[in-house]
């Protein structure tokens, strides 16, 4: 296992009472549509923390064309500046891909911490395909943040259909993290229309 991957495999270290962002993503390669998510969550759910959660592998992809966790892991050190974004790794240690026990785990460890999980709008499209999907809802609030081409996805999703009556409005995002779950809320701002298949179809050219 290489360095970068050995320091990446522990928790971030939390102290009771801080609301902490869970931003999962295969981050092949991260980008500025990362960041901006980051940034956002950060500022309009008024985390103290977001934790950039660099998975070994998304289950619902093929692992074609998927970097080393460690190359993921450097660039986006490089990218994540912000002092209250913590890449980490640890999913690896845990020795899961699914998000339904990372966040079992997270929660049980740390009663006393305020976690939401954060996912673009691309993914609330297909999050009922996720293991547990209703589990997890049930777990810790989440946020959606707009993405082009997936604005209007929470009309239309079986996840946001069938957790309609959990939807808080907006303007209550900062209270989220603090709310008894189901709670969810979509989030809009400023966009970017940068993916990764587009930059490594880019690369690749
Ligand atoms: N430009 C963007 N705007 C909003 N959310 C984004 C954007 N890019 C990625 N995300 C969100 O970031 C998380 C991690 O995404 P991921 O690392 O798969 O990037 P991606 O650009 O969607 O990759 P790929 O093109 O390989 O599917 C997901 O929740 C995804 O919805
Ligand atoms: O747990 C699942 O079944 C599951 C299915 C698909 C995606 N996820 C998680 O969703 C996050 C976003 O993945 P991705 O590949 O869209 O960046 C990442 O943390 C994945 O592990 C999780």
């Amino acid at each position: 296992m290489s360095e970068i991957e050995r320091r990446h495999l522990v928790m971030p270290h939390l102290q009771p009472g801080m609301s902490v962002g869970l931003f999962g993503g295969s981050f092949n390669p991260p980008h500025e549509g990362h960041l901006l998510v980051a940034s956002l969550a950060i500022q309009r759910l008024g985390l103290d923390q977001l934790w950039w959660l660099v998975t070994p592998g998304n289950p619902l992809k093929s692992g074609n064309g998927l970097a080393p966790l460690a190359e993921r892991l450097a660039l986006s050190e490089a990218m994540a500046r912000d002092p209250r974004i913590q890449v980490t790794a640890f999913e690896k240690s845990l020795g899961t891909a699914y998000t339904a026990r990372t966040i079992r785990h997270i929660t049980r460890r740390h009663p006393d911490v305020h976690f939401v999980w954060v996912m673009g709008a691309d993914n609330l499209g297909s999050f009922h395909r996720w293991q547990e999907w209703r589990r997890i809802a049930e777990t810790v609030p989440i946020a959606v943040i707009d993405r082009p081409g997936a604005t209007l996805t929470y009309l239309s999703s079986k996840a946001a259909r069938t957790l309609d009556k959990a939807r808080v409005p907006e303007r209550a995002a900062k209270a989220l993290p603090r709310m008894k779950p189901p709670a969810w809320t979509f989030i809009h701002g400023p966009r970017s229309s940068v993916s990764s298949t587009a930059l490594r179809l880019e690369k690749n050219r």
